[in-house]
């Protein structure tokens, strides 16, 4: 029987002197599907994916990529892969054209450069100087150098972070695309929206673990069977009375917002509009939404992705 399981990772360890960036943590990625690996700053996603394309050394565990380990066969396994990274160093002096080129013939199979300029909207700035680039820009041709030698696997560390929301939305058009022609997509993002509309399947990391796995819709429908309503945390100071309204089970307070979660949103709302008509409150900007994956994140790990 065929495979499935294009990337296998169990028990993975990294530390920087004192720092556990990466504490034993397992997990697969199938073929054919966007993985998204999910965590705040600093929760160790970069040194995952890092570990995992052979870049640096990991401490302990076992990495199976295309059935190889990337320590072992580095360069037979970068030659079927795409990777790109947070960090980009390339040759200031090169045009855009000229570093996909450059890039390009380390592949023996390829495509053609004009077709990524096109994919990742820099067709216009073919003939421009790396350096002349805007970091949105450098960020896209950064997508582009992973995605030139037509990879098996494509490993993206945080595509989308300082693009503007249109250039965020092309590249979730080039994601979906790449899973349409068979590709396998590794992807971190600290946007939890993100990985809701892309990824087959999350880990969720902090502190160094996989503290959640699984289908985002799996997730959420394990940690919340309730709706969640927003309200600005300036228009109520008594957080205490809103958590005892009927139907609510749970209360999130931050600087920004109160989120009450309910099994029963209609006694919840019709409790709240009494308790808002006797404080003479507008419900204005009360939003009731369905639970995120930034709920089951808050819920886990009991604080927002990005404070
Ligand atoms: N080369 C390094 N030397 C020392 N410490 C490092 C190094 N690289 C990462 N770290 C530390 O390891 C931890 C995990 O960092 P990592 O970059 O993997 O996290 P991340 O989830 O990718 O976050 P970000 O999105 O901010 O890059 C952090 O505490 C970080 O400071």
């Amino acid at each position: 029987m065929e495979n499935f399981e294009v990337l296998v990772v169990e028990g993975l360890k990294k530390s920087y002197g004192k720092v556990k960036a990466v504490r034993g943590i397992s997990f697969t990625v199938n073929k054919g599907e966007v993985f998204g690996l999910l965590g705040p700053n600093g929760a160790g996603k970069t040194t995952t994916v890092e570990a995992i394309v052979g870049l640096i050394q990991r401490d302990e565990g076992q990495v199976l990529l295309l059935g190889m380990d990337p320590r072992e066969s580095y360069f037979l396994v970068k030659s079927r892969i795409g990777v790109q990274l947070q960090v980009v160093n390339l040759f200031p002096r090169l045009t855009v054209l000229e570093t996909l080129q450059l890039f390009g013939a380390f592949y023996t199979k390829r495509l053609s450069e004009w077709e990524i300029l096109d994919m990742v909207g820099l067709s216009e700035k073919a003939r421009s100087l790396v350096e002349k680039l805007s970091g949105g820009q450098l960020k896209r041709l950064s997508v582009g150098l992973a995605l030139i030698g037509d990879g098996e696997v494509i490993f993206l560390d945080e595509p989308t972070s300082g693009l503007d929301p249109q250039s965020r939305r092309n590249l979730w058009e080039i994601i979906l695309s790449l899973r349409k022609h068979g590709k396998t997509v590794f992807l971190t993002t600290h946007y939890l929206d993100e990985a809701e509309k892309l990824c087959d399947r999350v880990a969720i990391m902090d502190h160094g673990e996989i503290i959640a796995l699984g289908r985002p819709r799996d997730l959420i429908a394990e940690h919340f069977q309730e709706k969640a309503i927003e309200i600005p945390r300036l228009m109520v100071g008594d957080v205490a009375l809103l958590s005892s309204l009927p139907g609510v089970n749970r209360v999130s307070d931050d600087d920004e917002k109160i989120t009450l979660y309910t099994r029963d949103l209609t006694r919840t709302f019709v409790a709240m509009s009494s308790f808002a008509e006797k404080k003479s409150l507008a419900l204005d900007n009360v939003v009731v939404r369905e639970a995120t994956l930034e709920d089951v994140f808050l819920k886990l790990a009991g604080r927002r992705i990005r404070e």
